[in-house]
């Protein structure tokens, strides 16, 4: 390589120091600058050239808590090394531990970290340098003649004339188009820009341009952009911004989630079994599937993955456990919320109250009136008391022809009736409130119940009918024998009992659900004309008979009969279970059938349903002590509450931030505002928990609580806590 060849670039830095920090040919014959001077302050410095970071190595990351010392070099990315970030710094604060996350980070806020990033002037002249070597307005000679501005630029020949024509204006730049399927409207590129446009700032704007969208269905201005399949992605993008802005909470209808819960079943199949069903409104059909997960049940205490469960040990414990099991609390929260559930009287022509009773709210599943279970047309309602706020059952019978009120006399026997399988009774009268002569009577309310026929023999979306087996059998006689034992004592009867008037409470629990109208029908048809033989009839059947035509009419529907017939006997032997039960059915309808005989033949079963009850029982009361601890945790979160950062004690000295009870302010910081290395807000349970169960238990364990500026650090025990929390509660209430 001559030296005089290359002399042009003798003043030029070498690239290679730019980009890699040195250069393999230096003194291999690179005729390019070497020279770290001329390299300084030219181009990017290259990583680990720079003052900057030269110093990197020495800077550390102070983490509060832990005062660890961690060099940048270790710590930073290699994008923040180029950065150049030099330090993180805050100031250190040791913190007791007292758990995993009890570790108090304030000052993860007020970290000022010090950025030093790349001046624009190196880079500008770097590029000017770099340029000024391409441009050729170095002094050299060479680059002059070789590549200066009169050199021709390079034009390309055009492929073909179709842009030749535009202007090369950002401005005058046409569009993209793309193309239109078939049978859409065709509009003009300039027409759906500015259309777009003038629609998305009219959303931003808050709707005020004049032009609409309509992105849901039930809109009142269609909108014409909203039917141009195009837009549909940008309509769905853009009806978030007209629904919020234009949301008025006033004018705003009542979103009721959609489920797939088992309320949302059963409301469902209200609309299902509607005889006359109503067509969606528009904002029926906008909300529908917006919430496709039930109220949010699990918000506060999620089930940990199955995994976890799986490999818990027997000392370790979850969020999970600390709470009502999840699916008795969910089971729970949909029979609260099924008991909530209202509707405006309008939309079903009700009545706006009947007697004391308003808020009514049909239950019935099938609204099939052509079945009179009792002769009339019956139908239920959920209602409240206007005496005591209390939900109850009312049952509505209609036109029944009464002509005293002697006939309502035997409710009163009936209002007696205080049995675990019975739905308790507790008025009746009747009302011309539904412009008709209706008989009304008032019963326990059971949210969620079902009959035993819709239970076992319909199905509902979300819910196929539960199998009868010879246990579920056994389980329904022996609960219906307790209910006709305790109505007998009291000298009354059951009278005919079908699938329909048995509702289910609970798992496997029964309950007579129309009990003393039977009694009161019986009153009424002595007042009407009525055939002797009929009568006779009717006082034919015994309550126990009448349990065996419903059990075996349960029974039977298990099996296919291989030669049909009505006699109760024959049906007995065809069935699938075993010689006890057929042994105990078919004494139901023998003649001499004795309450106490029938008691003793179906003992052992009712020691083993005893048994499950007890359980059951069992169960429930493990789940409401734990739920007596969070009770008393909630009495303590109310405590701590009344007595920190009340308003009209703000400038008593003693009493302020500044005061006695200064430390419980700073407490309630420790256990619920504490944040995490990142300046994450720690949301965890445990440590709420393990906080106050130690402050209401008053442990000597202290704990170091520091304000959120870092100017007050306190170390207090549990103890002394307790006792400032006891001592200012009973100040409040004057008691001190
Ligand atoms: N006390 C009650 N508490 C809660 N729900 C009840 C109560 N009594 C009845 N129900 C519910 O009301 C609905 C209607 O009950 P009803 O006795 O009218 O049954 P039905 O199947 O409609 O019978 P029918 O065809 O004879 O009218 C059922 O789903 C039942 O579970």
């Amino acid at each position: 390589m001559s030296g005089s060849q290359y002399d042009w670039a003798k003043n030029i830095p070498c690239r290679n120091i730019q980009i890699h920090g040195f250069c393999k040919f230096e003194h291999k014959g690179c005729s390019y600058n070497h020279d770290p001077a001329l390299q300084k302050g030219t181009a990017v410095s290259p990583v680990g050239a720079s003052a900057n970071t030269a110093s990197a190595g020495e800077s550390t990351i102070t983490s509060a808590g832990t005062n660890s010392t961690v060099t940048t070099s270790s710590l930073m990315s290699p994008s923040s090394q180029l950065a150049g970030i030099t330090s993180i710094n805050s100031s250190p604060v040791t913190t007791l531990s007292t758990g995993k996350t009890s570790t108090f980070k304030p000052s993860v806020f007020n970290q000022k970290a010090s950025y030093s990033l790349p001046t624009n002037d190196n880079n500008d002249s770097a590029n000017s340098s770099t340029s000024s070597a391409l441009n050729g307005t170095s002094s050299s000679p060479i680059m002059n003649k070789k590549f200066n501005l009169d050199s021709p630029a390079f034009r390309p020949t055009p492929l073909s004339t179709k842009f030749a024509s535009l202007s090369p204006s950002l401005d005058h730049i046409p569009t993209f188009v793309p193309s239109i399927p078939n049978g859409k409207t065709e509009k003009s590129p300039a027409t759906e820009t500015a259309t777009i446009a003038s629609a998305i700032r009219s959303n931003l704007n808050g709707g005020e341009s004049t032009s609409t969208l309509n992105f849901g269905p039930g809109q009142a201005n269609a909108g014409k952009i909203s039917n141009d399949a195009t837009f549909n992605d940008l309509g769905s993008m853009s009806s978030t911004l007209t629904k919020t802005n234009s949301f008025n909470p006033v004018t705003a209808p009542v979103f009721t989630p959609k489920t797939n819960s088992a309320s949302d079943t059963i409301n469902s199949l209200n609309t299902n079994f509607s005889s006359h069903p109503q067509p969606p409104t528009g904002e029926d059909l906008f909300y529908q599937n917006t919430n496709l997960y039930p109220v949010n049940f699990l918000l506060y205490a999620p089930p940990p993955p199955p995994h976890v469960e799986l490999n818990k040990k027997s000392n370790e414990r979850t969020v999970d456990d600390l709470f009502i099991n999840n699916k008795l609390r969910e089971y729970l929260q949909l029979k609260n919320e099924e008991s909530l559930k209202s509707i405006s009287n309008n939309e079903l022509d009700l009545p706006s109250h009947v007697g004391q009773y308003h808020s009514l709210y049909p239950i019935d599943h099938n609204f099939d009136y052509s079945t009179k279970s009792f002769g009339y047309v019956s139908i239920v309602y959920k209602c409240m008391s206007n005496e005591n706020g209390k939900l109850y059952t009312m049952r509505r019978l209609q036109n029944v022809p009464i002509t005293s009120p002697s006939v309502l006399k035997s409710i009163k026997k009936w209002k007696k009736v205080d049995c675990s399988n019975c739905v308790k009774v507790y008025d009746v009268f009747t009302t011309r409130a539904f412009n008709d002569n209706s008989l009304i009577l008032i019963y326990d309310y059971y949210p969620m119940s079902l009959t035993l026929m819709e239970n076992h023999f319909m199905s509902f979306p979300g819910k196929n009918p539960d199998l009868i087996t010879e246990d579920s059998l056994w389980n329904y006689t022996i609960q219906l024998l307790n209910a006709i034992t305790e109505v007998n004592r009291l000298g009354l009867s059951l009278g005919s009992l079908t699938s329909s008037k048995i509702i289910i409470t609970n798992k496997g629990r029964i309950r007579l659900s129309a009990v003393g109208i039977n009694s009161i029908l019986e009153d009424v048809s002595k007042t009407l004309p009525k055939d002797a033989k009929e009568l006779e009839e009717a006082e034919e059947d015994s309550d126990l008979l009448n349990l065996g035509k419903l059990i075996l009419f349960l029974a039977k529907s298990t099996t296919y009969l291989k030669a049909p017939t009505e006699d109760p006997m024959e049906i007995i032997m065809q069935l699938k279970f075993t010689n006890v039960f057929k042994k105990m059915l078919s004494y139901l309808f023998r003649e001499d059938a004795t309450i106490e005989r029938f008691q003793e033949l179906v003992a052992p079963m009712i020691l083993k349903l005893a048994n499950g009850l007890q359980n059951s029982c069992d169960y429930m009361e493990s789940n409401l002590m734990g739920e007596l601890e969070n009770a008393r945790l909630v009495r303590l979160f109310a405590k701590l509450d009344f007595i920190s950062e009340r308003p009209e004690v703000v400038k008593d000295g003693l009493w302020s931030e500044t005061g006695e009870r200064y430390p419980i302010k700073l407490f309630k910081d420790y256990v619920f505002h504490q944040i995490d290395d990142n300046g994450k807000p720690v949301v965890d349970l445990t440590h709420v928990i393990n906080c106050l169960n130690k402050l209401d238990a008053g442990v000597d364990e202290n704990i170091l609580l520091v304000s959120s500026d870092e100017m007050t650090c306190l170390i207090m025990s549990y103890k002394q806590l307790k006792e400032l929390v006891n001592k200012s509660f009973l100040k409040l209430l004057g008691k001190e």
